[in-house]
């Protein structure tokens, strides 16, 4: 009997001491992705300010940017990996919707469609986006390191109120500006008859896309909003698991 309480409790310390080795690994990558993902929107945010001041226009700032926007955008999909594989506690549907629909933004639309990249919509979800991942992945540094700020906390759970939405309209007011060329010119759809029998029409696909903000981004602001009461004002919430 005492010999296998005794075996129980070594199995007990090995399993505790598994679970540190892997939170302090989990705790390291985190930190060293936040740090640099803070770093890349930085670097988006001081260039666009400084091609702004020196060429006095918008007109070219996308372009300017494309590459380092694109690399630290898409590098985010590793976010949707976090949540799968546990190490941070939140949805991997609110995470990879978000992911995907900038991800979608920047590579489908602003990227795929010259016409549409000097639109002062762009500049406006671009300048919200840099906004929001400084204070957020900054947050998340502080945090993991255990000395964060409070106006950091403050800014990561107010400041979304208003960027939200504005940046849902820059990418709404972008998709409608793509539609027209997506139409005239037929890109990425597939019209019958073809070998494979299939038809797509990417411009229908566009209006989908635009309509299907309607039931998500209220879901996206409302976990926000309950993050906000939860951090901000420490109210207890009891989330369903995906
Ligand atoms: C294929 C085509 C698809 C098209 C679909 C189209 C439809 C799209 C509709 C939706 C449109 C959205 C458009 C988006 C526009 C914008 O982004 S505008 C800019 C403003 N945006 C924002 O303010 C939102 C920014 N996004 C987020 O905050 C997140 O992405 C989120 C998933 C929405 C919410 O984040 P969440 O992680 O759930 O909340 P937090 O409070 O920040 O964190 C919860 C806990 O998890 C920990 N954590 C999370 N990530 C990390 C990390 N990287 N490192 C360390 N820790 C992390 C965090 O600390 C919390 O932990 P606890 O404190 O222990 O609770």
């Amino acid at each position: 009997m005492a010999s296998s309480e005794e075996d129980g409790a070594v199995e007990e310390k090995e399993n505790n001491n598994k679970k540190k080795t892997k939170s302090a690994l989990a705790t390291a990558w985190l930190t060293f992705y936040n740090i640099a993902m803070t770093a890349g929107w930085l670097v988006l945010a001081i260039a666009m300010m400084r091609f702004y001041i020196q060429k006095g226009t918008h007109k070219g700032l996308y372009r300017s940017i494309a590459r380092t926007l694109k690399f630290f955008q898409t590098f985010a999909l590793v976010e949707v990996g976090h949540c799968a594989i546990g190490i941070v506690r939140t949805s991997v549907i609110v995470t990879g919707v978000q992911v995907c629909s900038r991800i979608f933004m920047v590579w489908f639309i602003t990227n795929g469609i010259r016409q549409i990249q000097n639109e002062e919509s762009v500049i406006l979800f671009l300048v919200v986006w840099t906004m929001t991942e400084i204070t957020r992945y900054s947050y998340y540094t502080f945090n993991l390191l255990n000395h964060l700020p409070y106006f950091i906390k403050w800014a990561r759970y107010n400041l979304f109120i208003i960027l939200y939405p504005l940046g849902v309209v820059g990418e709404l007011l972008t998709i409608y500006a793509a539609l027209p060329f997506v139409r005239r010119s037929g890109m990425y759809s597939m019209r019958l008859p073809n070998k494979y029998n299939v038809s797509f029409d990417y411009y229908y696909c566009l209006i989908i896309v635009m309509l299907s903000y309607i039931p998500l981004f209220p879901q996206l602001y409302f976990h926000m909003l309950r993050q906000r009461r939860k951090v901000l004002h420490g109210e207890v919430i009891v989330e369903k698991d995906d």
